[in-house]
């Protein structure tokens, strides 16, 4: 089995711990890796849209036959169904959280007053605004090695990165602070990883089969509940809005708890809502969740800071 992956060094990492996760239950699996529109271009990641504009051309390649599977991030996945196509299986999520790379160990409340922080995400940059109002937010571009560059070449005090990526990568320590997610909720599916493959791949392929088995429902229910509010909210991977899901026990039943925020893009204000519900019936109760909570933004006015 052909696995396909963007060629930037987080992509292959993370699909190299798919294609190890499928070799280790008997699976013959190698990497193909591809370069996507979006690794290519140095427009801004806002003026790019929720367009999918990294999932694209491993799609193009798996629905050409040129791979069986491809790995993605789940976070750059537009919630639309691309034809033809299905999303099958997700790992144990990595850490959801987003991590502060800066000069000199400090962290987000130490950084001096005016200081260059670098990130390429409206919503992060949204939350910084509303934490910091008196930074310098800088719209960055390019991998992880590039936007740590900023920081060790001096032109940038700070980061904000997903801690998830810089985790799979070996790079722990140059985080400063992990923020935590009560008041720093990140993006629809951060953290998780989503194998997709061609939706006429036989159900009793070695493919299916070995997926089924490195599948985690949990991270599986969380995301669907969190992109459910994207889809729900007609919003981008590019739009200030986050959601996060966690499952608790409670007296032996399985309560998915979910937190959604949109916020102003120049800060200083953001429309949340928390929502829970016991998730027996599977997806379609965090799917449920999801939409409910966007209808909640969406009546108490979040509309026009996600489609302007
Ligand atoms: N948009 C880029 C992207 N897509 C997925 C990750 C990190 C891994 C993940 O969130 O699963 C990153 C980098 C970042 O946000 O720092």
């Amino acid at each position: 089995m052909r696995i396909g992956t963007r060629a930037s060094d987080l992509a292959r990492t993370q699909a190299g711990t798919v294609a190890d996760a499928l070799i280790a239950v008997g699976l013959d699996c190698e990497l193909v890796p591809m370069t996507s529109d979006g690794d290519k271009t140095r427009a801004s990641l806002a003026s790019l849209g929720g367009t999918g504009v990294f999932a694209a051309g491993l799609r193009t390649a798996l629905l050409e036959g040129r791979c069986d599977a491809v790995v993605h991030s789940l976070k750059d996945l537009p919630t639309t169904p691309h034809p033809g196509l299905t999303v099958v299986a997700a790992p144990v999520r990595e850490d959801p959280r987003d991590a502060l790379c800066a000069r000199d160990g400090l962290t987000l409340t130490e950084l001096p007053h005016g200081a260059r922080i670098g990130t390429g995400s409206p919503r992060r940059a949204a939350q910084l605004r509303t934490r910091r109002p008196d930074l310098d937010v800088v719209d960055i571009r390019g991998n992880v090695g590039t936007r740590l560059g900023f920081v060790t070449d001096g032109e940038l005090d700070a980061v904000v990165l997903a801690a998830a990526g810089l985790h799979r990568l070996g790079l722990d320590h140059v985080v400063t602070e992990h923020l935590d997610l009560a008041d720093w909720p990140t993006a629809p599916g951060q953290g998780v990883l989503a194998v997709e493959i061609r939706t006429d791949t036989p159900p009793d392929s070695p493919l299916r089969g070995a997926l089924a088995t490195i599948h985690d429902d949990a991270a599986w229910a969380c995301a669907q509940a969190e992109r459910s509010v994207l889809a729900t909210l007609e919003a981008g991977c590019a739009a200030p809005v986050a959601a996060y899901a966690d499952i608790r026990q409670d007296g032996g039943a399985d309560i998915l708890e979910l937190h959604a925020v949109a916020y102003r893009p120049g800060g200083g204000d953001q429309i949340e809502h928390r929502a829970s519900g016991a998730c027996v019936d599977g997806i379609d109760g965090a799917i449920a969740l999801g939409a409910e909570a966007a209808r909640y933004l969406l009546d108490a006015g979040a509309s026009a800071w996600i489609h302007d």
